[in-house]
């Protein structure tokens, strides 16, 4: 029988992280972040904050100016990028922009990061549809992205995101194109990732949402991170 180590390392560490763009002033400063294996995280701030900055530091879209990041255990800088490349490909991510490819239907966006796993089709339709369904996407799987709306095109982002199961979750704003309802099942969504062992951090303005899930709440003010707090849900349960 194999035991767990009584600490499991966390998902992702940043220790002292600053960041600035170019030669401008220091966006981020002196950030010090853990988010434990199975945690599940919101970090809210104003706009202009830098939570988007901030998770792009967290998936690796962009290095640190000054500090140390890891992620899954291993010192990011000191990687090759075959090794960033891998740890990347066990991270699911929500951006803004979505970042959908225009010529790929909304099944095979979906189905993309299975692809690139190795995947066959026959193995990975159902799920797709499966979930392509669960988000409401169901009857536009063959549509191309730049015909989707803001909120559909959002929901494709989720489903691509978390159709591999990933280690960690990372998403930015993921309710802010949809109705209350609908944000409130991709909450369900990112609950039920969670609850089968990804790590989740979600930046979001969205309090409803906050108030939805027992969950470690973290602000970023002008670049800083502000001490934790644990909101309990305000309703009895899970995610609504
Ligand atoms: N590519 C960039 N080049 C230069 N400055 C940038 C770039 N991206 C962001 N910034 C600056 O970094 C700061 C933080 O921006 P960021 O988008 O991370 O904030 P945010 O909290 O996510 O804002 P919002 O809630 O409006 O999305 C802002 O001052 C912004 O102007």
């Amino acid at each position: 029988m194999t035991l767990a180590p009584p600490h499991p390392e966390p998902s992702l560490v940043l220790e002292r992280v600053g960041l600035r763009y170019g030669r401008g002033p220091e966006v981020l400063s002196d950030i010090d972040l853990s988010l434990p294996r199975g945690s599940f995280t919101f970090l809210t701030g104003p706009s202009g904050a830098g939570k988007s900055s901030l998770l792009k530091l967290c998936y690796l879209e962009l290095k640190p100016s000054r500090g140390l990041i890891r992620l899954f255990g291993e010192d990011v800088d000191a990687l090759k990028s075959s090794k960033v490349q891998a740890l990347r490909r066990r991270i699911g991510v929500v951006l803004q922009d979505f970042r959908l490819i225009d010529h790929l239907s909304v099944f095979e966006n979906v189905a993309l990061p299975l692809r690139v796993a190795g995947e066959s089709r026959n193995s990975y339709a159902s799920d797709v549809i499966e979930l392509l369904n669960w988000v409401g996407l169901g009857h536009r799987m063959g549509a191309l992205p730049p015909t989707l709306s803001g909120g559909e095109k959002q929901r494709c982002a989720i489903a691509r995101a978390v159709i591999a199961k990933p280690d960690l979750l990372i998403a930015d704003e993921p309710t802010g194109n949809v109705d209350p309802e609908i944000g409130a099942r991709l909450l369900r969504l990112f609950s039920e990732m969670n609850r089968m062992g990804a790590t989740v951090l979600i930046a979001t303005h969205d309090v409803g949402l906050i108030d939805h899930v027992s969950a470690r709440t973290l602000r970023l003010d002008a670049g800083r991170l502000n001490a934790a707090q644990v909101s309990p849900p305000t309703r009895p349960g899970r995610a609504a």
